[in-house]
């Protein structure tokens, strides 16, 4: 049977989700967008089907509502639905990366033909719009659902089902538990990735030829202070009190390395960073069915015309196929660095074999 879906906001997230959907039979997808551009991007693709110029237009069509928004938006969507004249059932679910407003917002729904259950896709990139959306951006990714009070087991159910071809892992969890997981391994990163960027800005006005050494390191951990500014004020303010308290916790550990540093400990400067190591190392990284399973290469090559060709070509030849293919560090004539992710451990091996054989310089992160 034809569902109809309904997107409001064809971003980055919502643009990437729609890619999927479309490509099932057996939905009819609407979009809305301000942004004229999107609309007609989406259209030609066929990644919507027909276009909504308002909010209760689309509801009123829909059996299944996706709000993409900024959350702040998403919010006040959700305040809408009471004075919409639903005649059928509508399943809502949004993206947001803080939910605890979101699903204070849904919980006031007393429409009872809405349904809410909370969503977020834990993948993304610093890139915005539905220039960016691609359709495998969640393939491997966890997906958070936070379904609400009046929400049972079939319409999360509903969901995964109709977001199948994304190949994300689904996971429930509550909203608290949520906000303070993301906090702690998103939201906050990301707020130390801006001031890390803001410290060298103010060294860069005694050392002006800093910027050019940001590469390697620095280029690795602040990636994500390049994202959208407005989206992330949102995310702050909505996860403010949490990242309020982690600020404090940051600070006391910042005040504890001083004290390392000022006393001289080595060791325990050294302890600080082997536990760090561990714990990171251990992440789920490698773990089937969690994060995917990559095992990576790194070769150095020149910055010569035609270098990374070579490197694949002599894969090919051996008939290895590549997951992925990362260029993590180059500059004018001096030696780059080639990341080479395979499904296994065995072609990870092979091409190591190969490569090195051949002269080249190869490294594998165990
Ligand atoms: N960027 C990420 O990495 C990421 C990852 C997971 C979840 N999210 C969440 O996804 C949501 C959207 O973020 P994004 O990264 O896709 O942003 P985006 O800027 O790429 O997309 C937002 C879209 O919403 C549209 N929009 C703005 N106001 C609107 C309105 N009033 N009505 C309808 N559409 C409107 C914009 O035109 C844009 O196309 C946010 O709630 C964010 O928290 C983001
Ligand atoms: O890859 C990135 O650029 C992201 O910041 C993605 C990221 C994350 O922190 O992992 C950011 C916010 C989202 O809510 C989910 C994913």
């Amino acid at each position: 049977m034809t569902q109809t879906v309904f997107f409001v906001g064809l971003g980055l997230i919502g643009g990437s989700l729609a890619m999927n959907v479309a490509q099932r039979e057996d939905c009819h997808i609407i979009g809305m967008d301000p942004d004229p551009k999107t609309i007609e991007m989406a259209k030609v693709q066929g990644v919507i089907h027909e276009a909504a110029d308002d909010f209760e237009e689309g509801c009123l069509k829909a059996d299944i509502l996706v709000l993409a928004t900024p959350i702040s938006i998403t919010i006040e969507y959700l305040q809408l639905l009471n004075g919409i004249g639903l005649e059928k059932p509508l399943l809502v679910t949004d993206v947001s990366s803080v939910k605890n407003k979101v699903l204070e917002a849904a919980e006031k729904i007393s429409n009872s033909f809405v349904t809410f259950v909370g969503g977020h896709p834990m993948a993304g990139s610093h890139k915005q719009g539905y220039s960016a959306a691609k359709p495998h951006l969640f393939e491997n990714a966890i997906y958070v659902m936070t379904p609400s009070e009046s929400a049972n087991g079939t319409e999360a159910q509903r969901l995964q089902e109709l977001f199948s071809k994304t190949k994300a892992r689904f996971l429930t969890f509550s909203t608290q538990e949520h906000d303070e997981m993301t906090a702690v391994i998103s939201h906050f990163p990301h707020l130390i990735a801006s001031s890390l960027v803001h410290q060298a800005k103010e060294w860069q006005k005694t050392h002006p030829f800093l910027e050019h050494l940001a590469a390697g390191g620095f280029r690795d951990i602040t990636r994500i202070a390049s994202s959208n500014p407005r989206l992330w004020q949102d995310i702050f303010f909505q996860n403010r009190t949490l990242l309020l308290q982690m600020l404090e916790d940051w600070i006391n550990e910042m005040q504890d390395i001083k004290s390392l540093l000022e006393k001289k400990e080595k060791q325990s400067t050294y302890e600080y960073l082997v536990q760090a190591k561990n714990y990171r190392d251990g992440l789920p990284i490698k773990e089937k069915g969690a994060i995917p399973a990559f095992y990576d290469l790194y070769v150095d090559i020149h910055d010569q015309p035609g270098a990374i060709y070579k490197v694949i070509q002599q894969l090919a030849e051996i008939e290895i196929s590549i997951k992925n293919i990362e260029i993590l560090e180059i500059r004018e004539g001096i030696t780059g660095v080639l990341r080479i992710s395979f499904s296994t451990s065995s072609e990870q091996h092979q091409s190591y074999q190969l490569l090195n054989g051949r002269g080249y310089e190869v490294m594998i992160e165990e």
